[in-house]
Order: C-alpha cells, then structure tokens, then sequence
C-alpha cells in the first residue's frame, strides 16, 4: 500500500486529481499539501468510503505531509492567463518547484517525483538540479507528466478521422485508435511533437493533418483562452495526471505497465547516451519518450517509436530539441548559476 502526497492540492488541478486518487485501490494514504486549504479538502474528500485515509497539511507542515511518502506529485504553482507562454511562468513557478523539491530531497528522498507544474521543459531541469545539489538525485525517480499532450492527441485523431472521407474509424474502435498516436518531445508548442504509428490515417487525414498537429501542439491555449483569465486546463489536466500517476501505482504493485512517455533526465536513465544519440544531439538531457518502469521508477527508454517517424515528424523533433535546448538550460542555470555550466 502506498502513500501518495499531492503538493498544490487545493489548486484547480490538484483537487480533482485528490480525488481521483482517493478512489484508486493502491493508495493507503492521501497526502494533500498547499499552502492554503488544504486541510479542508482533506476534510471534504475524508468522507467518501474508500480504503484510503486522508490528510490536509498546512502551510508549515510539508514535512508531515511527505514523511513516508513514496509518490509526490506535483500541479503546484501559478497557471498561465490569455496571452502568456508557459515560460512566462518561470518567474513564479521557478522558485515554488526549487522550494518544494528542497523538502523532498530531505523529507521523501526516494519518492517518486512527478511534475505537472509549468513550464515542465524548465520545472523538470529545476528538480533534477537541485536534488544533484543536495545529493539527493535518483534520476529514476523524476518524471515530467507529459500525458495531457497524449489524452489530447488520442482525442483529436479520432475526431478528425471521424470527419474525412474514406474514414478508417468506421472499422475500429476509439480504444484502437488511440493507441495508433503518442506524444514525444517536451511540454510547450512546438516541442510537443504528436507522432502517428499508422501511416493510413496519416494518409486519411490529408490537409488535416497539419491541423491535428497544431490542435496538440497548441491545445492548451484552447483552453486559456476559452477560461478568459480563469486558469488554463484543470480538469483534463486531473484525468491526465490520475492516468500517469495510476500507471506508477500499478508499477509500484507489480503490475506490467505499457511504456508510457515522460519527460526524463536522460543521462541518468540506463539507455539514455544511446537515446541522445539516437537523437543526434548528445547536447541534448532532456526529452519525453516513452519509459518502462520497474517498482514505479524509470529504469529504460523505449525509444523504438524513434525507428519509424516519417519525415514530417523527423522535422518537428529537430524544431523541438532546439527550443528544449533553451529551457533546459534556463531551468539549470536557475539552480546552479551560469558560470558553472
Ligand atoms: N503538465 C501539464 O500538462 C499541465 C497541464 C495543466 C496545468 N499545468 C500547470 O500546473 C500548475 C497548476 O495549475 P492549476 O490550474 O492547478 O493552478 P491553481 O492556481 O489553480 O493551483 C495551484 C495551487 O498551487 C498552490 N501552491 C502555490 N505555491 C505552492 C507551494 N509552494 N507549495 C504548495 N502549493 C503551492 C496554490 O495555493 C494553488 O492551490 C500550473 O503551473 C499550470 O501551468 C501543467
Ligand atoms: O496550457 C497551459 O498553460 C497548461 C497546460 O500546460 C496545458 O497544456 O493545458
């Protein structure tokens, strides 16, 4: 059984997400931490009768909160408003993720650590940095939940292919569909690069393909703008991040899992100098690829979605590592200083 800590568990996300987590079987213990409210959606979510025990933390007490904690998952910080980037949000969220990683490394040092917190492709550096600081860092154990990018790509081919002509979803099921489509690369525009497993429905979609690939890759903007000031995504966000955190779980318990792509420090993982140069930038630490987990921590890259990409995809991971490239290091140079690197 497992004691699961959401840090920002009153926010938007993190509330729909705590309870998402108080119906999974697995969790034992339900850590909710935030500097505000906390304890009193412990209190609302304490009174559904599932197995697990709920807690609320307050401001002063993260330690009591990630004590015993083997999972940590992290949608805290300030989300963007119409008009921002996701890296307008280093400012702001830079130093809440310094912060929070600081208590894991001395209060849960081998917890696994998922962060949702934007902007990932710099959050995700933060973490990793700073746990190497502290002496703390088991590359393993950090993750970037990229899984929104891959719910939202599930959906939209199918919708897509469900509007062309000639379309093949009338011989499968969603279900079969989505497995066809994943997402690899980083967390923000154009370095979130949807790729297709089956040429036929890229062939289906003709010029809705370009269309498809904007609609994941800026899918989140959707959702800013329609909030109008109010957030950006919250509840596909909770689903999303239940969906990855679930799939620890079941790692965790012994369970296979499919490899599920996540957002790693590449040199950290077994295979990764190979994954770096499978990508032709060495330069290159961090990219989301699908992982296999053992005991809910990464402990290989399954890199063969690499082997096929047409060159249309081939492109946009160019474009991508070359953006990443910049956050990373702005996310590195936030811990340890520029003159070090
Ligand atoms: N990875 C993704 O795919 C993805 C998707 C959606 C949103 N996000 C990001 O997730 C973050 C949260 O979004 P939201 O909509 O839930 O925002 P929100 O403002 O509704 O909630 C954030 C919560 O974090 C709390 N918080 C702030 N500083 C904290 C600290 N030091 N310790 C603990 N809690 C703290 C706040 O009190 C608040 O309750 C944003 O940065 C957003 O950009 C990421
Ligand atoms: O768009 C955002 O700022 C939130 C999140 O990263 C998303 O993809 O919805």
């Amino acid at each position: 059984m497992v004691k699961v800590c959401v840090v920002g568990a009153s926010g938007g996300i993190g509330q729909p997400l705590s309870l998402l987590l108080k119906l999974n079987p697995y969790v034992s213990e339900l850590a909710l931490y935030d500097v505000r409210l906390a304890p009193g959606v412990a209190q609302d979510l304490s009174h559904i009768n599932t197995n697990s025990n709920v807690t609320g933390y307050s401001k002063d007490d993260i330690e009591g909160a990630l004590k015993g904690s083997q999972v940590v998952v992290i949608p805290a910080g300030v989300p963007r408003k119409p008009g921002m980037s996701r890296d307008d949000l280093f400012k702001i969220n830079a130093g809440i993720i310094k912060g929070i990683v600081t208590s894991i490394g001395e209060y849960a040092p081998n917890s696994r650590i998922l962060i949702i917190s934007n902007p990932v492709n710099s959050t995700v550096p933060i973490a990793v940095e700073q746990l190497k600081a502290m002496g703390k860092l088991q590359p393993g154990n950090v993750m970037g939940v990229t899984t929104l990018d891959i719910v939202r790509a599930e959906t939209f081919l199918v919708d897509y292919l469900a509007n062309v002509k000639k379309s093949p979803t009338r011989q499968y099921d969603k279900t079969a569909i989505s497995k066809e489509v994943t997402v690899i690369g980083g967390h923000s525009g154009k370095t979130i690069v949807p790729v297709v497993r089956n040429e036929l429905y890229i062939d289906s979609l003709q010029d809705q393909y370009a269309e498809f690939i904007h609609r994941v890759q800026f899918g989140g903007d959707e959702v800013v703008k329609a909030k109008d000031g109010a957030g950006s995504a919250t509840l596909s966000m909770a689903l999303a991040g239940y969906r990855f955190t679930e799939t620890i779980l079941r790692s965790i318990h012994r369970e296979a899992t499919t490899p599920i792509p996540t957002f790693v420090y590449l040199p950290g993982i077994s295979n990764g100098r190979q994954i770096q140069k499978k990508l032709r930038n060495e330069a290159l630490e961090y990219f989301s690829l699908p992982v296999r987990l053992v005991d809910g921590r990464v402990s290989a890259i399954d890199a063969s979605v690499l082997d096929h990409l047409s060159a249309k995809e081939q492109e946009m991971v160019h474009t991508a590592i070359q953006e990443l490239l910049g956050s990373i290091d702005k996310g590195k140079k936030f811990v340890i200083g520029s003159s070090k690197l």
